[in-house]
């Protein structure tokens, strides 16, 4: 049994007090044993939400790190910096980061690396265009660039893939549940073929315009074992049912 994960990227969003939000969820849901629940706040409000979480059963994750650990890289994160404010996750290699920064596969597993190193886990970004759905090269695209950013340390601990279709983030239009299973059963195939054991106990989420209406019919995708949830993370009163309804499944 993999355990769940609902995972919520509040990406530039959020001020100090927006952490009420986060004492909000803490109220609304019943942290179970099965079901990871993340929030990933900017990186300036890591340290407070961090100790805002503790008790709670939410764990704090950022939402980039750079691969090098140190050096003169003005304005950016090391992985350390954010194990040191108390979160344990990152993600790394979001299609915004992808395409406003020019990363590519090699920059993102990098990264992965670099979180590995400080005992972060490292939620991985995959997703294809709206162009390359409609070429039909999605799941070439999709192995490809599980391949490229997954470093070959990679664990079921250590690392979680997020499968998010960038012409599905922020626009309320979702896969079929059909296409999910398509792609979600493929990458399950790629990282047994890659990591043996390690690749069917790692989790797979499915991101894109995730909200409390339609949450319950993509988790029940067998290979779907969670969400990476962005605007509808940003509310309790929105992530809340989300979570309730992963528990439920
Ligand atoms: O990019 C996402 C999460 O990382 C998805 O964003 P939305 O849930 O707002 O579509």
């Amino acid at each position: 049994m993999r355990r769940k994960l609902a995972a919520g990227n509040w990406k530039m969003n959020g001020l100090a007090a927006s952490l009420k939000e986060l004492a909000a969820l803490a109220q609304a849901i019943t942290a179970d044993d099965q079901t990871g629940i993340l929030i990933c706040p900017p990186a300036p409000l890591l340290y407070r939400a961090s100790e805002a979480a503790k008790g709670t059963g939410i764990s704090i994750g950022a939402q980039d790190c750079h691969g090098d650990a140190d050096g003169a890289y003005t304005g950016d994160i090391s992985a350390a910096m954010i194990a040191d404010t108390g979160a344990t996750h990152v993600i790394v290699g979001h299609s915004e980061r992808r395409e406003a920064h020019h990363e590519d596969d090699a920059e993102v597993r990098g990264k992965a690396r670099a979180a590995h190193a400080c005992d972060l886990t490292a939620i991985i970004c995959i997703g294809e265009t709206e162009a390359e759905r409609e070429a039909g090269n999605t799941l070439d695209i999709l192995a490809g660039q599980l391949a490229g950013s997954c470093p070959d340390n990679a664990t079921a601990a250590n690392t979680v893939i997020a499968y998010e279709p960038i012409w599905a983030i922020g626009t309320g239009r979702v896969p079929t549940l059909e296409q999910i299973v398509e792609v979600h059963d493929h990458l399950r195939a790629k990282l047994i073929a890659r990591f043996g054991d390690e690749g069917h106990a790692m989790r797979l989420l499915y991101g894109g315009s995730v909200k409390p209406d339609n949450a319950a019919t993509i988790f029940k995708a067998d290979n779907v074992d969670g969400a990476l949830v962005g605007g509808a993370s940003l509310k309790a009163t929105d992530f809340a049912p989300i979570i309730t309804a992963l528990q439920a499944s």
